[in-house]
Protein backbone atom coordinates (compact mmCIF):
# COMPACT_ATOMS: atom_id res chain seq x y z
CA UNK A 1 0.00 0.00 0.00
CA UNK A 2 1.02 3.37 -0.66
CA UNK A 3 1.05 5.67 2.12
CA UNK A 4 0.01 9.52 2.19
CA UNK A 5 2.87 11.60 3.53
CA UNK A 6 1.74 15.41 4.32
CA UNK A 7 4.52 18.06 5.65
CA UNK A 8 3.38 20.81 8.45
CA UNK A 9 4.58 22.87 10.59
CA UNK A 10 3.00 22.76 13.71
CA UNK A 11 -0.11 21.26 15.48
CA UNK A 12 -2.28 23.88 13.96
CA UNK A 13 -1.80 21.99 10.51
CA UNK A 14 -0.90 18.53 11.76
CA UNK A 15 -5.21 18.45 13.29
CA UNK A 16 -5.83 19.44 9.37
CA UNK A 17 -4.28 16.89 7.66
CA UNK A 18 -4.79 13.84 10.05
CA UNK A 19 -8.42 14.59 9.61
CA UNK A 20 -8.31 14.42 6.23
CA UNK A 21 -6.47 11.11 6.79
CA UNK A 22 -2.90 11.68 6.09
CA UNK A 23 -0.94 8.80 7.40
CA UNK A 24 2.06 10.29 7.83
CA UNK A 25 2.61 13.57 9.03
CA UNK A 26 5.44 15.03 8.94
CA UNK A 27 7.00 18.21 10.51
CA UNK A 28 8.68 20.67 8.48
CA UNK A 29 9.81 24.14 7.97
CA UNK A 30 9.44 25.09 4.57
CA UNK A 31 10.77 28.79 4.80
CA UNK A 32 14.50 26.97 5.27
CA UNK A 33 14.33 24.98 2.48
CA UNK A 34 13.04 21.47 0.95
CA UNK A 35 14.31 19.74 3.97
CA UNK A 36 13.94 22.78 6.55
CA UNK A 37 13.75 21.62 10.35
CA UNK A 38 11.21 22.68 12.23
CA UNK A 39 11.50 24.14 15.51
CA UNK A 40 11.81 21.60 18.09
CA UNK A 41 8.92 22.51 20.44
CA UNK A 42 6.66 22.10 17.11
CA UNK A 43 7.72 18.76 16.54
CA UNK A 44 7.04 18.02 20.46
CA UNK A 45 3.89 19.57 20.19
CA UNK A 46 2.77 17.26 17.48
CA UNK A 47 4.40 14.16 18.81
CA UNK A 48 2.27 14.67 22.08
CA UNK A 49 -0.71 15.37 19.44
CA UNK A 50 -0.74 12.65 17.44
CA UNK A 51 -0.54 10.28 20.11
CA UNK A 52 0.89 7.30 18.44
CA UNK A 53 -2.82 7.87 16.39
CA UNK A 54 -0.49 8.38 13.09
CA UNK A 55 3.25 8.11 11.77
CA UNK A 56 5.14 10.90 12.79
CA UNK A 57 8.24 12.06 10.88
CA UNK A 58 10.63 15.36 11.19
CA UNK A 59 13.34 16.21 8.78
CA UNK A 60 16.47 17.78 9.95
CA UNK A 61 17.66 19.96 7.73
CA UNK A 62 20.47 18.97 4.65
CA UNK A 63 23.52 17.52 5.69
CA UNK A 64 26.07 20.56 5.54
CA UNK A 65 29.37 18.88 5.87
CA UNK A 66 29.56 18.52 9.81
CA UNK A 67 29.25 15.07 10.63
CA UNK A 68 28.89 15.92 14.69
CA UNK A 69 26.63 18.89 14.00
CA UNK A 70 24.30 16.39 12.01
CA UNK A 71 24.34 13.31 14.51
CA UNK A 72 23.63 16.16 17.21
CA UNK A 73 20.35 17.30 15.72
CA UNK A 74 19.20 14.01 15.10
CA UNK A 75 19.76 12.94 18.03
CA UNK A 76 17.80 15.89 19.52
CA UNK A 77 14.46 15.17 16.95
CA UNK A 78 14.69 11.53 17.94
CA UNK A 79 14.69 12.25 21.14
CA UNK A 80 11.14 14.14 20.79
CA UNK A 81 9.97 10.51 19.88
CA UNK A 82 9.15 10.79 16.17
CA UNK A 83 9.01 7.67 14.03
CA UNK A 84 11.31 8.58 11.08
CA UNK A 85 13.81 11.31 10.77
CA UNK A 86 14.52 12.72 7.01
CA UNK A 87 18.02 13.96 6.58
CA UNK A 88 19.04 15.07 3.14
CA UNK A 89 22.12 14.71 1.09
CA UNK A 90 23.44 16.68 -1.38
CA UNK A 91 25.57 15.46 -3.77
CA UNK A 92 28.24 18.11 -2.54
CA UNK A 93 28.32 17.05 1.23
CA UNK A 94 31.03 14.45 2.38
CA UNK A 95 28.41 11.44 2.40
CA UNK A 96 30.10 8.68 3.55
CA UNK A 97 31.41 10.93 6.55
CA UNK A 98 27.50 12.09 7.21
CA UNK A 99 26.18 8.16 6.91
CA UNK A 100 29.29 6.99 9.10
CA UNK A 101 28.55 9.64 11.83
CA UNK A 102 24.81 8.23 11.93
CA UNK A 103 25.77 4.82 11.80
CA UNK A 104 25.52 4.02 15.71
CA UNK A 105 21.76 5.74 15.74
CA UNK A 106 20.62 3.98 12.67
CA UNK A 107 20.80 1.05 14.36
CA UNK A 108 18.13 2.32 17.31
CA UNK A 109 15.93 4.94 15.29
CA UNK A 110 14.75 5.29 11.84
CA UNK A 111 16.65 7.20 9.41
CA UNK A 112 15.49 8.19 5.82
CA UNK A 113 18.06 9.44 3.70
CA UNK A 114 16.99 11.83 1.22
CA UNK A 115 18.43 12.64 -2.32
CA UNK A 116 16.79 15.00 -4.52
CA UNK A 117 15.93 14.61 -8.08
CA UNK A 118 17.94 17.75 -9.17
CA UNK A 119 21.17 16.83 -8.34
CA UNK A 120 23.19 14.30 -10.16
CA UNK A 121 24.56 10.91 -7.54
CA UNK A 122 26.93 8.27 -7.75
CA UNK A 123 25.22 5.16 -9.26
CA UNK A 124 25.72 3.01 -5.72
CA UNK A 125 24.65 5.94 -3.46
CA UNK A 126 22.08 3.62 -1.91
CA UNK A 127 24.52 0.86 -0.85
CA UNK A 128 26.14 3.26 1.60
CA UNK A 129 22.94 3.91 3.39
CA UNK A 130 21.52 0.72 3.36
CA UNK A 131 24.52 -0.90 4.94
CA UNK A 132 24.60 2.04 7.64
CA UNK A 133 21.21 0.15 8.45
CA UNK A 134 18.84 3.57 7.42
CA UNK A 135 15.56 2.51 7.36
CA UNK A 136 14.16 4.39 4.34
CA UNK A 137 15.21 6.42 1.02
CA UNK A 138 13.20 9.40 -0.36
CA UNK A 139 13.49 10.90 -3.86
CA UNK A 140 12.75 14.65 -3.09
CA UNK A 141 13.57 18.07 -5.06
CA UNK A 142 15.85 20.44 -3.77
CA UNK A 143 14.77 23.92 -5.75
CA UNK A 144 11.46 24.11 -5.51
CA UNK A 145 11.32 26.37 -7.94
CA UNK A 146 12.76 24.87 -10.82
CA UNK A 147 9.77 21.91 -11.20
CA UNK A 148 8.19 18.79 -9.89
CA UNK A 149 9.74 15.50 -9.47
CA UNK A 150 9.02 14.48 -12.90
CA UNK A 151 10.10 17.62 -14.63
CA UNK A 152 13.59 16.18 -13.60
CA UNK A 153 13.14 11.82 -13.61
CA UNK A 154 11.06 10.87 -16.39
CA UNK A 155 8.06 8.04 -15.56
CA UNK A 156 10.20 5.31 -16.90
CA UNK A 157 12.95 5.97 -14.58
CA UNK A 158 10.82 5.85 -10.84
CA UNK A 159 9.86 2.41 -10.70
CA UNK A 160 13.64 1.62 -11.19
CA UNK A 161 14.23 4.03 -8.12
CA UNK A 162 11.48 2.37 -5.97
CA UNK A 163 12.65 -1.32 -6.64
CA UNK A 164 16.31 -0.52 -6.02
CA UNK A 165 15.03 0.72 -2.77
CA UNK A 166 12.86 -2.33 -1.90
CA UNK A 167 15.76 -4.81 -3.11
CA UNK A 168 18.21 -2.59 -0.75
CA UNK A 169 15.48 -3.32 1.87
CA UNK A 170 14.69 0.67 2.31
CA UNK A 171 11.48 1.87 2.54
CA UNK A 172 10.88 4.42 -0.27
CA UNK A 173 9.21 7.58 -0.61
CA UNK A 174 8.80 10.08 -3.50
CA UNK A 175 8.21 13.55 -3.13
CA UNK A 176 8.79 16.94 -5.37
CA UNK A 177 6.39 19.65 -5.89
CA UNK A 178 3.93 16.45 -6.88
CA UNK A 179 0.66 17.79 -8.21
CA UNK A 180 -2.61 15.89 -8.21
CA UNK A 181 -1.88 14.50 -11.75
CA UNK A 182 1.18 13.30 -10.50
CA UNK A 183 -0.53 10.60 -8.48
CA UNK A 184 -1.73 7.91 -10.78
CA UNK A 185 1.31 8.34 -12.98
CA UNK A 186 3.79 7.31 -9.44
CA UNK A 187 1.59 4.62 -8.09
CA UNK A 188 2.32 2.11 -10.43
CA UNK A 189 6.07 2.01 -9.01
CA UNK A 190 4.48 1.40 -6.13
CA UNK A 191 6.65 3.65 -3.79
CA UNK A 192 5.87 3.20 0.08
CA UNK A 193 4.70 6.76 0.47
CA UNK A 194 3.76 9.57 -1.19
CA UNK A 195 5.22 13.18 0.35
CA UNK A 196 3.11 16.39 -0.08
CA UNK A 197 3.41 20.24 1.52
CA UNK A 198 2.20 22.96 -1.97
CA UNK A 199 0.20 20.59 -2.71
CA UNK A 200 -2.10 20.94 0.59
CA UNK A 201 -1.46 24.71 0.48
CA UNK A 202 -3.74 27.72 -0.20
CA UNK A 203 -3.12 28.44 -3.93
CA UNK A 204 -0.64 25.53 -4.00
CA UNK A 205 2.33 27.72 -2.30
CA UNK A 206 4.44 25.47 0.15
CA UNK A 207 5.20 28.47 2.65
CA UNK A 208 1.25 29.47 3.15
CA UNK A 209 -0.94 27.57 5.25
CA UNK A 210 -2.21 24.01 5.19
CA UNK A 211 -5.84 23.85 3.36
CA UNK A 212 -8.40 21.06 4.36
CA UNK A 213 -10.43 20.83 1.05
CA UNK A 214 -6.67 21.11 -1.11
CA UNK A 215 -5.53 18.17 1.30
CA UNK A 216 -8.81 16.07 1.10
CA UNK A 217 -8.55 16.24 -2.35
CA UNK A 218 -4.89 14.42 -2.83
CA UNK A 219 -5.99 12.14 -0.09
CA UNK A 220 -8.86 10.79 -1.79
CA UNK A 221 -6.52 10.40 -4.95
CA UNK A 222 -4.34 7.73 -2.48
CA UNK A 223 -6.45 4.42 -2.41
CA UNK A 224 -6.44 3.29 1.48
CA UNK A 225 -6.74 0.02 2.87
CA UNK A 226 -9.91 -1.69 1.48
CA UNK A 227 -10.81 -5.09 3.21
CA UNK A 228 -11.10 -7.98 1.12
CA UNK A 229 -14.61 -9.17 2.09
CA UNK A 230 -15.85 -5.60 -0.08
CA UNK A 231 -14.76 -6.36 -2.99
CA UNK A 232 -14.03 -10.49 -3.74
CA UNK A 233 -12.14 -11.58 -6.70
CA UNK A 234 -10.69 -7.99 -7.43
CA UNK A 235 -6.95 -7.38 -7.09
CA UNK A 236 -7.58 -3.84 -5.50
CA UNK A 237 -3.68 -3.31 -5.62
CA UNK A 238 -3.62 -4.27 -9.42
CA UNK A 239 -6.09 -1.78 -10.20
CA UNK A 240 -4.78 1.13 -8.28
CA UNK A 241 -1.00 0.42 -9.48
CA UNK A 242 -2.60 1.32 -12.89
CA UNK A 243 -4.11 4.44 -11.60
CA UNK A 244 -7.78 3.01 -11.44
CA UNK A 245 -9.92 5.43 -9.67
CA UNK A 246 -13.69 4.72 -9.66
CA UNK A 247 -16.27 7.31 -9.28
CA UNK A 248 -20.05 7.21 -8.86
CA UNK A 249 -20.04 4.69 -12.00
CA UNK A 250 -22.85 4.80 -14.39
CA UNK A 251 -22.16 2.18 -17.10
CA UNK A 252 -25.07 4.07 -19.00
CA UNK A 253 -23.66 7.18 -19.86
CA UNK A 254 -20.97 5.24 -22.67
CA UNK A 255 -17.59 6.40 -23.23
CA UNK A 256 -15.48 9.10 -24.27
CA UNK A 257 -12.10 8.51 -26.13
CA UNK A 258 -9.00 10.17 -25.04
CA UNK A 259 -6.23 10.20 -27.68
CA UNK A 260 -2.21 10.93 -27.58
CA UNK A 261 -1.03 12.44 -31.10
CA UNK A 262 1.69 12.90 -32.85
CA UNK A 263 4.44 11.00 -29.88
CA UNK A 264 7.51 11.21 -31.00
CA UNK A 265 9.98 8.96 -28.97
CA UNK A 266 13.11 7.23 -30.35
CA UNK A 267 12.80 3.13 -30.49
CA UNK A 268 15.33 0.55 -30.43
CA UNK A 269 12.90 -1.32 -33.12
CA UNK A 270 13.90 -3.52 -36.02
CA UNK A 271 14.27 -6.92 -37.95
CA UNK A 272 16.75 -5.72 -39.98
CA UNK A 273 20.91 -5.64 -38.90
CA UNK A 274 21.28 -2.48 -39.85
CA UNK A 275 18.57 -1.41 -37.31
CA UNK A 276 19.93 -2.83 -34.50
CA UNK A 277 22.22 -0.88 -31.82
CA UNK A 278 20.62 2.38 -32.18
CA UNK A 279 17.36 3.93 -31.85
CA UNK A 280 14.54 4.80 -34.89
CA UNK A 281 12.18 7.47 -34.57
CA UNK A 282 8.77 6.58 -33.77
CA UNK A 283 5.14 7.79 -33.93
CA UNK A 284 2.76 6.46 -32.16
CA UNK A 285 -1.46 7.49 -32.35
CA UNK A 286 -3.46 6.24 -29.63
CA UNK A 287 -7.23 6.76 -28.92
CA UNK A 288 -8.98 4.88 -25.93
CA UNK A 289 -12.98 4.55 -25.33
CA UNK A 290 -13.02 5.53 -21.72
CA UNK A 291 -16.40 4.38 -19.78
CA UNK A 292 -17.37 7.90 -18.17
CA UNK A 293 -18.24 7.72 -14.51
CA UNK A 294 -20.06 10.75 -14.12
CA UNK A 295 -21.83 13.89 -16.59
CA UNK A 296 -20.04 16.16 -14.44
CA UNK A 297 -15.99 15.92 -14.16
CA UNK A 298 -14.22 17.69 -11.85
CA UNK A 299 -11.14 16.05 -10.72
CA UNK A 300 -8.48 13.11 -10.97
CA UNK A 301 -11.36 10.39 -10.06
CA UNK A 302 -13.36 10.95 -12.95
CA UNK A 303 -10.80 10.80 -15.55
CA UNK A 304 -8.01 8.37 -17.45
CA UNK A 305 -5.30 10.97 -17.54
CA UNK A 306 -3.31 10.56 -21.38
CA UNK A 307 -0.39 10.90 -19.43
CA UNK A 308 -0.81 7.13 -18.52
CA UNK A 309 -0.82 6.08 -21.95
CA UNK A 310 2.35 8.21 -22.65
CA UNK A 311 3.90 6.93 -19.19
CA UNK A 312 3.32 3.15 -20.59
CA UNK A 313 4.41 3.91 -23.86
CA UNK A 314 7.48 5.17 -23.13
CA UNK A 315 7.97 2.42 -20.31
CA UNK A 316 7.24 -0.06 -23.18
CA UNK A 317 10.02 1.20 -25.28
CA UNK A 318 12.44 1.24 -22.24
CA UNK A 319 12.54 -2.14 -22.31
CA UNK A 320 14.86 -2.82 -24.78
CA UNK A 321 14.84 -3.45 -28.48
CA UNK A 322 11.90 -5.49 -30.54
CA UNK A 323 11.98 -6.64 -33.82
CA UNK A 324 8.25 -5.93 -34.97
CA UNK A 325 6.10 -2.53 -35.10
CA UNK A 326 3.09 -5.33 -34.72
CA UNK A 327 5.05 -6.43 -31.59
CA UNK A 328 4.98 -2.53 -30.17
CA UNK A 329 1.35 -1.59 -30.83
CA UNK A 330 0.37 -5.02 -29.48
CA UNK A 331 2.41 -4.38 -25.93
CA UNK A 332 0.85 -1.16 -26.17
CA UNK A 333 -2.75 -1.72 -26.26
CA UNK A 334 -2.57 -4.57 -23.66
CA UNK A 335 -1.00 -2.19 -21.39
CA UNK A 336 -3.82 0.27 -21.79
CA UNK A 337 -6.67 -2.19 -22.09
CA UNK A 338 -4.87 -3.20 -18.49
CA UNK A 339 -6.89 -0.31 -17.22
CA UNK A 340 -10.88 -1.51 -16.45
CA UNK A 341 -12.20 1.76 -17.55
CA UNK A 342 -10.98 1.49 -20.96
CA UNK A 343 -12.97 -0.27 -23.48
CA UNK A 344 -11.33 -0.19 -26.85
CA UNK A 345 -8.18 1.09 -27.96
CA UNK A 346 -6.74 2.01 -31.55
CA UNK A 347 -3.09 1.59 -31.42
CA UNK A 348 -0.57 3.27 -34.44
CA UNK A 349 3.13 3.28 -34.46
CA UNK A 350 4.85 4.60 -37.14
CA UNK A 351 9.15 4.50 -38.25
CA UNK A 352 9.45 7.92 -39.14
CA UNK A 353 13.36 6.99 -40.58
CA UNK A 354 12.50 4.11 -43.09
CA UNK A 355 10.59 5.66 -45.80
CA UNK A 356 9.44 8.50 -47.33
CA UNK A 357 6.85 8.97 -44.73
CA UNK A 358 5.73 6.63 -41.99
CA UNK A 359 5.56 2.90 -42.37
CA UNK A 360 3.64 0.84 -39.44
CA UNK A 361 0.78 -0.46 -38.23
CA UNK A 362 -2.29 -0.13 -36.37
CA UNK A 363 -4.05 -2.02 -34.81
CA UNK A 364 -7.81 -2.40 -32.72
CA UNK A 365 -8.64 -3.68 -29.39
CA UNK A 366 -11.55 -4.26 -27.52
CA UNK A 367 -12.04 -5.19 -23.89
CA UNK A 368 -14.19 -8.54 -23.84
CA UNK A 369 -17.06 -8.23 -22.04
CA UNK A 370 -16.08 -5.43 -20.19
CA UNK A 371 -19.09 -4.94 -18.35
CA UNK A 372 -18.85 -7.89 -16.25
CA UNK A 373 -15.74 -7.72 -15.65
CA UNK A 374 -14.76 -4.07 -14.30
CA UNK A 375 -16.10 -3.71 -10.68
CA UNK A 376 -16.57 0.25 -11.03
CA UNK A 377 -17.62 0.88 -7.27
CA UNK A 378 -14.59 -0.60 -5.37
CA UNK A 379 -11.88 2.18 -3.88
CA UNK A 380 -8.31 0.64 -4.85
CA UNK A 381 -5.38 0.01 -2.90
CA UNK A 382 -1.51 -1.03 -2.91
CA UNK A 383 0.79 -2.73 -1.07
CA UNK A 384 4.19 -1.34 -2.00
CA UNK A 385 7.07 -4.03 -0.34
CA UNK A 386 7.59 -1.59 2.68
CA UNK A 387 10.08 -2.75 5.03
CA UNK A 388 8.87 -4.22 8.29
CA UNK A 389 6.15 -5.08 7.16
O1 LIG B 1 8.39 15.57 2.24
C1 LIG B 1 7.65 16.01 1.34
C2 LIG B 1 7.73 17.42 1.01
O2 LIG B 1 7.37 18.22 2.09
C3 LIG B 1 7.14 17.78 -0.27
O3 LIG B 1 7.03 19.17 -0.39
P1 LIG B 1 6.53 19.76 -1.79
O4 LIG B 1 5.30 18.98 -2.18
O5 LIG B 1 6.23 21.19 -1.53
O6 LIG B 1 7.66 19.55 -2.73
Amino acid sequence: MTLMLASVQDRKEAEIVLQAGADIIDLKDPARGALGSADIRHIKDVVAFVAGKRLVSAACGEFSGDPAALRAKVEEIAAAGVDFIKIGFLPSSPIAAGVEALADVAGRKKLIAVLFADHRYEEDVMTSFAKAGFYGIMLDTDDKSKGRLLDHMTPDHIPDFVAEGHRHGLMVGLAGSLEAPDIPRLLPSKPDYLGFRGALCEGMSRNADIDAEATAKIRALIPGEQPAEKSPGVDLNLLAARGYFPGSADEDLGTDQIFVRDFVLPVHIGAYSFEHGKPQKVRFDVTADVLRVTRDPKDMHHIVSYDLIMDGIRAIVGRGHVDLVETLVEQTAAFILENPRVARVVVRAEKLELGPGGVGVQIERKRDSYRSQVPLRVVASTDGGRKGG
